[in-house]
């Protein structure tokens, strides 16, 4: 079964929390086992500012699961944990997003993996480089190569 890479992230309602029931309720997604995750880290919104500091993590899991089936179920936890649609990049209870799945590449209106902006995003580079630090992006890109040029968002291992 291929390993998928999952980006958490929330800045509202008590971020540890909701980072912590997120990971609880991915472990129960049918088909799909969670190995591990990263360390929590902080770090300051990119986009809009104004808004509180982020929590961010990444978790590995292995799934049986079609990409836009994983997709279906991870923002049906978004949904579940009070996800509110509104302003672009605002502020957000929490973000499930689906970073790498195997060596899959997919440009679909609802998903694109790699993730469009993985590449650019300290707060999703540097726990992806904890878990697996030698990981090369589809397209041959190294984790390493990307953290050395992405900007150096202000972050910190909680
Ligand atoms: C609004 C935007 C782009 N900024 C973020 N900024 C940080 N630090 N962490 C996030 O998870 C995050 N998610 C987003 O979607």
């Amino acid at each position: 079964m291929p390993l998928a890479y999952i980006g958490l992230g929330s800045n509202l309602a008590e971020p540890l929390k909701q980072l912590r029931c997120a990971l609880d309720a991915i472990a129960e997604i049918p088909g799909t086992r969670l190995l591990r995750c990263s360390s929590f880290y902080r770090s300051a919104p990119v986009g809009p500012d104004g808004q509180p500091d982020y929590v961010n993590a990444v978790a590995e899991l292995e799934t049986a699961l079609p990409p836009l089936q994983l997709l279906d179920r991870l923002q049906a936890i978004e949904n579940a944990q009070g996800r509110e649609r509104t302003v672009r990049w605002g502020a957000r209870t929490l973000d499930l997003d689906i970073l790498l799945f195997g060596r899959q590449q997919l440009d679909e209106p609802r998903l694109q993996i790699p993730h469009p902006h993985m590449g650019s995003r300290n707060f999703v580079l540097l726990p992806l480089a904890e878990l697996e630090p030698q990981l090369q992006l589809p397209s041959g890109e190294s984790i390493q190569a990307l953290l050395q040029q992405c900007p150096q968002n202000r972050l910190e291992k909680i």
